[in-house]
């Protein structure tokens, strides 16, 4: 509560925006001008009042006219101010607010050679404000720090040390700007090393300026290439309080920043090159950012807006930024070469002097007098709202009532009368103040020995907090990275599953696509197939069906030249029967019936249809007609016809009697058959049955017609054609002509005949007639050669004898 200091937060929202001239304290801008340098007459100021010059544009600027430009400041410190009124007017009211608690900054802006480090520092004999504020903060020894502890002397050795490494100047290193835990920053690794006088800490103070960078240019022989930051902390706390109980909150620790800035220079007016453009360019950089940082705070404070004030641009600013929240009081020296001929750069600097006055920065609390303190903690601790007028006794005094050393000189009147008593009882009364007052300046060194080595592990342990801090920031920083660097990774992640989900909708969109696709690509191919099929089985009808046609034809002329080949045979067995009949050599060996299955190729040669027809006459014979031998051998021949649609138990067998006469199966010798036809023999002597071809379907329980009706041929599954001829041993040879039915496209039905089964009867053979057979076949093969087709040439089978 009273030692509330920390800063403004700069969160507040539309801090500086509402900040006034009651709440805030405006910056203070004082304006010091310097003689005129040696060679230059001419100068474009006017100080018009302690607080009001002008400044004129010279002769020939511009368009010729001559501008005036007023400007006002807290006070002007003319060329004639020796530096300790300039110290009296700038500097010592903040060393007074230094000593009461409150920081503060004083700065010195300006172009370069304007007398920046002259006001700061001055020459040896003529100090400027930090050598005059280190004399006027020089101890007067009040606390009696001559006794050296055991850690004074620690330090002593310590400051020794950097004295002596101060002297081997080294080159300035990069320092790095942090924060602390209360957000005020300061400089990592920079020593702060505690002063016992002013001589001391300007011999300090000369070694840092040692490193300072300082070149020659056109404008200013020492030219100052940095900034100089030099900051005094003085730490308070009341004698009052015993320094076994003393605490944080009983120190008051105040600032002052005295800074020499590097001046802002033209580079082509100060014919600066090389290394120097660079510093240059830094330097007028951060300038511009402090200039920057001004200008934002008044247009906010102006505009009633929160533009973002750039601190962070800059170090200086960055350093300085506690300050424009409300750290302590600003102000600016603004040091001013009034020759004429740096006419536009003066004026630069005044209108920024002139902007910066107007910006009003908060106002730093109040620090609670270092007398008031403990009163305050007892009110705090006793949960007292009233204000107590007893001050209470702390325990040092309290020890200095009790004792000789304050207690009243006992009366003493010096006299010749004045008797040995008195005298004993002065001098017991010194003696016993001197061993008071001895007690107590043991008492006071121990307690000072307490407070300086609490003080010191203050400092140790403040100095931890900020290493820890600094810890706690990097760890803090690294994870803030790392957080934003998941954070990234998180989003790409998302974008790219985004993306992986859209791919894959597509890709999803795209199978459906295809796989209808497929299916449609498939019901066509299925249509084709089943187009092709019924062309293919189209395809295999129509071959079937020329085929058929090719082979009929084909028959047909096969069929021609067998029986014109039948003719010859015929009328070479003709002759052959003569010549048996007349040998009249008959075998009365029984026939026997063999089996033997023709190729399938041999099937398209079999008839399937027979002409009869009488050959003398070109007549059948009339029904019922008896021919005897005699007639059979007159007519020749008599060929058979059996209609279609006879079951093949109905085809006649035919056999040679004992007489030698070709007669028919009994029980069929006299059969008719019952659905149309007759039934003719051949009544040739010889018994050569002559009939052609039987080609007839095999239907079961069922006599059909000439041709097979659709119906009878879908209700079976086999198709059996009987096929029945005399070889040329006048055998009978019966072919069985076998066939699936398969059903068509078309609903009908087709028959793939695939086996062909031929059953003959054989008789014993004779050799003398196999014999003369032989001769006259070979004879009879001279005279036709006429190659027979291999379905029409007879199985090899031995010759027989036939009884005729
Ligand atoms: N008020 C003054 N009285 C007498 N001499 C002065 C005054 N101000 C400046 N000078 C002289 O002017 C010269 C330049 O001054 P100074 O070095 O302080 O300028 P500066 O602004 O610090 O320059 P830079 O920015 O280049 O460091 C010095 O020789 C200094 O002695």
């Amino acid at each position: 509560m009273f030692i509330n200091r920390t800063p403004l937060k700069k969160t507040t929202a539309n801090r500086d925006a509402v900040l006034n001239r009651e709440t805030g304290s405006p910056v203070e801008v004082f304006c010091r001008l310097r003689p005129l340098p040696e060679g230059e007459c001419e100068t474009c100021i006017k100080v018009l009042s302690a607080t009001e010059l002008v400044l004129f544009s010279p002769e020939g600027f511009k368009n010729g006219v001559v501008k005036e430009s007023h400007y006002e400041f807290s006070h002007i410190l003319t060329d004639c101010i020796s530096q300790k009124a300039a110290f009296k007017e700038l500097c010592l009211p903040l060393i007074d607010d230094l000593i009461q608690g409150k920081s503060s900054v004083l700065f010195t802006y300006g172009i370069t050679g304007s007398g920046k480090t002259f006001t700061m520092m001055g020459p040896l004999n003529n100090p400027g404000l930090i050598p005059r504020s280190f004399d006027l903060l020089r101890s007067d020894r009040q606390n009696g720090y001559e006794i050296l502890s055991e850690s004074d002397i620690v330090t002593e050795r310590s400051r020794k040390e950097i004295f002596s490494k101060g002297q081997r100047i080294k080159a300035p290193q990069s320092k790095q700007l942090r924060e602390d835990a209360r957000g005020r920053p300061y400089i990592k690794d920079v020593k702060e090393i505690e002063v016992r006088s002013a001589e001391e800490a300007i011999e300090l103070l000369n070694i840092g300026l040692k490193r300072r960078r300082i070149a020659h240019t056109q404008l200013n022989t020492e030219s100052s290439r940095s900034h100089s930051v030099l900051s005094l902390r003085l730490v308070q706390f009341h004698a009052d309080i015993p320094p076994t109980s003393l605490t944080r909150d009983d120190l008051t620790v105040s600032q002052i920043h005295l800074v020499d800035l590097a001046g802002s220079e033209r580079v082509n007016r100060a014919k600066t090159a090389g290394d120097r453009v660079k510093e240059a360019s830094n330097i007028n950089s951060s300038l511009m950012v402090l200039r920057q940082c001004f200008e934002t705070l008044r247009e906010n404070q102006a505009q009633g807006i929160n533009k973002m004030v750039p601190y962070r641009d800059a170090k200086l600013t960055s350093f300085f930024k506690s300050y424009f929240d409300g750290e302590g009081k600003i102000r600016m020296i603004l040091c001013v070469n009034p020759a004429v001929d740096g006419y536009e750069e003066i004026q630069h600097a005044l209108k920024f002097g002139d902007l910066t006055k107007d910006v009003v920065v908060p106002r730093a609390p109040a620090p609670v007098p270092l007398r008031n303190r403990n009163i305050l903690r007892e009110i705090v601790n006793s949960g007292s709202d009233t204000v107590s007028n007893q001050a209470p006794s702390p325990t040092i005094f309290q020890e200095f009532y009790s004792t000789a050393l304050v207690a009243p000189f006992p009366p003493f009147e010096y006299s010749i009368e004045t008797d040995e008593d008195t005298i004993n009882n002065l001098q017991n009364h010194l003696t016993k103040r001197i061993e008071e007052r001895r007690r107590l300046t043991a008492i006071i060194h121990e307690q000072e020995e307490y407070l300086r080595k609490y003080i010191l592990e203050l400092s140790t342990e403040y100095d931890q907090y900020l290493a820890e801090h600094d810890e706690l920031k990097k760890e803090n920083e690294q994870q803030s990275k790392t957080i934003k660097h998941l954070q990234t990774r998180i989003k790409l992640l998302e974008k790219s599953q985004n993306d992986y989900v859209k791919t894959n909708s597509n890709y999803e969109r795209d199978i459906k696509t295809l796989k209808s696709q497929i299916e449609e690509r498939n019901n066509e191919i299925k249509q084709l197939k089943a187009d092709r099929r019924k062309d293919k089985n189209d395809f295999e009808n129509k071959i079937r069906v020329k085929m058929m046609d090719v082979e009929q034809q084909h028959l047909n002329e096969l069929r021609n030249k067998d029986l014109q080949m039948k003719e010859l045979e015929r009328q070479h067995e003709d002759k052959l029967n003569i010549i048996r009949s007349m040998a009249g050599g008959m075998s009365d060996q029984p026939t026997s019936l063999t089996t033997t299955r023709i190729a399938h190729a041999e099937f398209a040669q079999i008839q399937t249809n027979v002409q009869v027809f009488d050959i003398e006459n070109n007549n059948p014979p009339a029904a019922g007609q008896s021919l005897d031998m005699m007639d059979r051998i007159q007519h020749h021949r008599v060929e058979m016809m059996i209609p279609r649609g006879i079951p093949i138990e109905q085809i006649p067998i035919v056999y040679s009697d004992s007489q030698g006469q070709v007669v028919a199966h009994p029980r069929q010798q006299h059969r008719r058959s019952r659905s149309s036809g007759e039934v003719w023999f051949d009544h040739r002597p010889q018994g050569t049955l002559t009939t052609e071809t039987l080609l007839q379907p095999q239907f079961s329980k069922k006599v059909i017609g000439l041709q097979p009706e659709k119906d009878d041929i879908v209700r079976t599954t086999k198709y059996v054609l009987t096929h029945q001829n005399l070889d040329s041993d006048g055998e009978i040879v019966t072919d069985l002509v076998k066939g699936d039915v398969l059903q068509s496209v078309g609903g009908g039905a087709n028959v793939i005949f695939n086996d062909v089964e031929r059953l003959t009867c054989k008789s014993p053979p004779n050799p003398l007639v196999i014999q003369k057979r032989a001769k006259s076949e070979e004879r009879l093969l001279q005279e036709t050669r006429t190659p027979k087709s291999p379905s029409r040439q007879p199985p090899e089978v031995p010759p027989k004898r036939f009884r005729i």
